[in-house]
């Protein structure tokens, strides 16, 4: 039916390092020149992650000229999945915290396994480093204004029940019916004729995509700067340090 299915797979928790961002743009952009594929079903293939988001060793440790090209990769990224013309479902079979939360909300419908150890949300306040304006633009098209102001403060990770009451996720389903409810939601949204679906997306979609196109340079100097500051250094080693001692 002309639905191509994407799954994450960087183990061991689909961490989207630069070498991932890149295979992942890649790929979007050959399934969006075959004229046969309609629409992408984003999943994941490491269990119980969806993906932790971005690659906190690309932003840790490295010089300026190595976070200015893993930025520009993280906005081609974005700019390719939420403008994409075809119809983008996300089956959230696990964690989904920052990034991968990103990476759900640029889908057009977003299915959640119904699992309470599965969270979702932009969770960098907790980190110590701030979502930049064009993911706050995203959460407040998606959630609104005042949800997306007291969740981004406090870097809210809601479990599956609380983000379909938010509205982060479209639809929560048991584990093992996620990919089952994604694909069909996906035969209902074929239904629509892809001109007038497509027109309509972009209709929603073009003014905050156009805000982060106007200003992308600027956008990796703010990123480069900001990351590069001793501080935001230390909030990220302390918070890889806890990630660490979780375990031990
Ligand atoms: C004012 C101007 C503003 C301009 C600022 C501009 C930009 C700044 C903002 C940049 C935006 C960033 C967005 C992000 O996506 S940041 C990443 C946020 N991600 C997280 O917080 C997730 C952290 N991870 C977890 O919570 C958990 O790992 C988990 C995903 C829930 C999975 O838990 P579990 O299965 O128990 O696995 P472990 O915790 O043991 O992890 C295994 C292994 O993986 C490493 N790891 C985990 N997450 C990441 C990551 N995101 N990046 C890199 N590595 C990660 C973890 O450290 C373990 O490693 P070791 O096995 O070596 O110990």
């Amino acid at each position: 039916m002309g639905v191509a299915v994407m799954k994450l797979r960087n183990p061991p928790v689909n961490s989207l390092s630069l070498e991932c961002l890149t295979e992942f743009t890649i790929s979007l952009e050959k399934l969006e020149n075959d004229k046969s594929i309609r629409g992408v079903i984003l999943t994941s293939e490491c269990p119980g992650i969806f993906s932790a988001g971005l690659d906190l060793l690309e932003m840790y440790g490295r010089n300026p000229a190595h976070y200015a090209e893993y930025w520009k990769n993280v906005q081609e990224l974005w700019l390719r999945l939420y403008t994409s013309n075809m119809i983008l479902v996300s089956a959230i079979n696990g964690a989904s915290p920052a990034g991968g939360c990103l990476l759900a909300l640029c889908c057009d419908y977003r299915v959640m396994a119904d699992n309470p150890k599965y969270t979702i949300g932009l969770n960098e306040s907790l980190l110590g480093i701030v979502a930049p304006f064009w993911f706050k633009d995203m959460y407040v098209n998606t959630i609104g204004h005042r949800e997306a102001e007291r969740a981004l403060q406090l870097g809210t990770l809601f479990s599956p029940a609380e983000a379909l009451k938010v509205g982060v996720v479209d639809e929560v389903v048991p584990e093992d019916q996620v990919h089952s409810k994604a694909r069909s939601v996906m035969t209902k949204w074929l239904a629509i004729p892809d001109h007038s679906r497509q027109l309509t997306k972009n209709m929603m979609r073009k003014a905050t995509a156009d805000n982060l196109i106007k200003q992308r340079e600027a956008d990796i100097q703010n990123f480069t700067s900001f990351i590069s500051k001793d501080s935001i250094q230390k909030s990220l080693h302390m918070y890889l340090e806890k990630l660490k001692q979780k375990k031990g």
